[in-house]
């Protein structure tokens, strides 16, 4: 950023390219394997674990199964009909947890309704999940133990993309989360702090919204509601992550045709922050590149091999 400018104009926010990022990541992936099975260690194994025949669930499974064999890992994949009963998903976990050539299971979600989605997720060994969601793991983040667990990629990834911004320094940074769930909004608000950042989380109940975001130095939008993060929310300067991924109509594009938007209202924002992420292109190709790095970790753990940190 230019100082002492007299121009009013600001210049436009820097777009964080979370696809080129995430090609960064994945060729540290792909040489740190290289590594790995030099050094004797078997090749990273991934399991995915798909229940139902939902399109969009099928779409980012193929994504993950072809990105594991493109970075010489062992992948396979369990695609099970709808009507899979819990006991049948709990079999397949139990003997992946027990397959020494598995590192990490992923099982998708959400899973269907007669599912306990918590049974299976504590089903799954802390050291192969590569998803982050096991208690285990959720406990170690959040006693800043995170050198032991596994984390949730989607945070993850957009803690890095941060640090890549603000050059690793976020100590004393207000961070505004906005969200509450166990697969963003939380772990992200633990990593902030691990950072110390001074974290708020917003949630539906939280009052004045856009008076917790103008304060913010960081924010963390992940919602799932089309374009509320407004312009005249962001303090000057703000670098916004943007984690929402929301298919809404576009009949400018056609009869019953639709675009994928962020919970940012993109083009505001950008006139304000300092640095966004797009939608796509910016956290969604992130989540992808550091389930492939929680892979190799919990490869590396088991083959007792020094880990790379990313
Ligand atoms: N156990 C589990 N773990 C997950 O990590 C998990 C899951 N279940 N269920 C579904 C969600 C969704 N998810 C995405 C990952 C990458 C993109 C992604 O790469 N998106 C691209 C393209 C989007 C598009 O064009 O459709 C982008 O944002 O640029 C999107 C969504 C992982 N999920």
């Amino acid at each position: 950023m230019t100082h002492g400018q007299s121009s009013s104009a600001k210049a436009p926010a820097a777009v964080i390219d979370g696809k080129a990022v995430a090609a960064e990541i994945t060729d540290k992936v792909a040489a740190e394997t290289g590594r790995l099975i030099a050094a004797g260690g078997v090749a990273p194994g991934l399991a995915v674990v798909l229940v139902g025949d939902d399109a969009a669930s099928q779409v980012y499974v193929g994504a993950k199964g072809r990105k594991a064999k493109e970075l010489g890992f062992h992948s396979v994949q369990h695609t099970l009909p709808l009507s899979t009963s819990e006991a049948e998903v709990l079999a397949i976990v139990d003997q992946l947890n027990r397959d020494p050539s598995i590192h990490g299971i992923l099982v998708q979600l959400p899973l269907p309704r007669h599912i306990d989605t918590s049974k299976v997720i504590e089903a799954i060994d802390p050291a192969k999940d590569v998803d982050g969601f096991h208690p285990i793991n959720v406990g170690r983040l959040a006693i800043g133990e995170r050198d032991r667990a596994l984390v949730s990629c989607t945070p993850a990834g957009c803690l890095l993309l941060i640090q890549r911004v603000l050059g690793g320094n976020l100590a004393g940074k207000d961070a505004l989360v906005i969200g509450r769930s166990n697969i963003v909004g939380k772990p992200m608000a633990q990593l902030l702090l691990q950072e110390s950042c001074t974290v708020t989380v917003a949630h539906s109940r939280s009052r004045d919204l856009p008076a917790l975001a103008r304060k913010a130095d960081i924010i963390v939008a992940a919602v799932g509601r089309p374009e509320m993060v407004r312009g005249d929310w962001v303090k000057p300067g703000a670098v916004i992550i943007d984690v929402g991924m929301n298919r809404i109509p576009a009949p400018e594009r056609g009869e019953g045709k639709t675009r994928l938007v962020g919970d940012v209202a993109y083009a505001e924002a950008a006139a304000i922050a300092s640095a966004i992420t797009p939608v796509p292109g910016g956290v969604g190709p992130m989540t992808i590149a550091m389930l492939m790095a929680n892979t190799l970790v919990a490869a590396c753990r088991a083959a007792g091999q020094p880990e790379p940190t990313f």
